[in-house]
């Protein structure tokens, strides 16, 4: 399947969840075995170093790190939105296209010195990649990079993150539409 072929899967919904928001659909992509598939292989070649964990981001992260994790041989950390996890947790505010939420891990969840790869289904403004990164630094791990299925480079995400030590890899980018 090609680049422009998995970009196609990707629904574009406008409006959504607020007037002015391109909500750029991943589900669609998920619906089709071979976009999947070949999304979840993509993504995992851009995988040089394998790091010790993958972090998945709560809730579309969490299939994109799943695919990641299986595919490298790594464990998976859930960074999951705040009250969902039953251990002691750290915490996280953070603003994103369209709101504000807050993430939480397991205090334990990361061994210090741990080599951990941020993941999630989409990059925008990185408001939520860089409150993941976060958390797995004040528990003592080390961001080792980012991987998206999708970026919005419009929305500065990539230099944001860039800006703070963590280079983010993507398999497509939506721009200027
Ligand atoms: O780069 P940002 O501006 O922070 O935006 C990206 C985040 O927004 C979406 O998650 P959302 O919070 O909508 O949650 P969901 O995965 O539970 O749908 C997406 O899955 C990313 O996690
Ligand atoms: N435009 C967008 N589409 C899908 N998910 C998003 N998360 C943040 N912005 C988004």
């Amino acid at each position: 399947m090609t680049p422009d072929q998995l970009r196609a899967l990707v629904r574009t919904i406008p409006d959504h969840p607020k007037p002015g928001i391109m909500f750029r659909d991943v589900t669609t992509l998920l619906l089709d075995p071979e976009g999947l598939a070949a999304a979840a292989d993509a993504l995992a070649a851009t995988v040089t170093d394998k790091p010790d964990l993958i972090a998945a981001i709560d809730a579309r992260g969490f299939i994109v790190g799943t695919a990641l994790a299986l595919r490298l041989g790594c464990g998976l950390l859930l960074v999951r939105k705040d009250g969902k996890l039953p251990g002691e947790t750290i915490a996280e505010d953070y603003a994103l296209e369209y709101g504000t939420d807050r993430l939480a891990m397991h205090v334990d969840a990361c061994t210090p010195g741990a080599r951990v790869l941020i993941t999630d289904d989409l990059l925008a403004t990185g408001g939520t990649a860089l409150a993941a990164a976060r958390l797995i630094r004040r528990a003592g791990g080390l961001v080792t990079g980012a991987r998206f299925f999708i970026d919005l480079p419009d929305l500065g995400g990539g230099a944001k993150l860039r800006a703070e030590g963590i280079e983010p890899i993507s398999l497509m980018d939506f721009a200027g539409d």
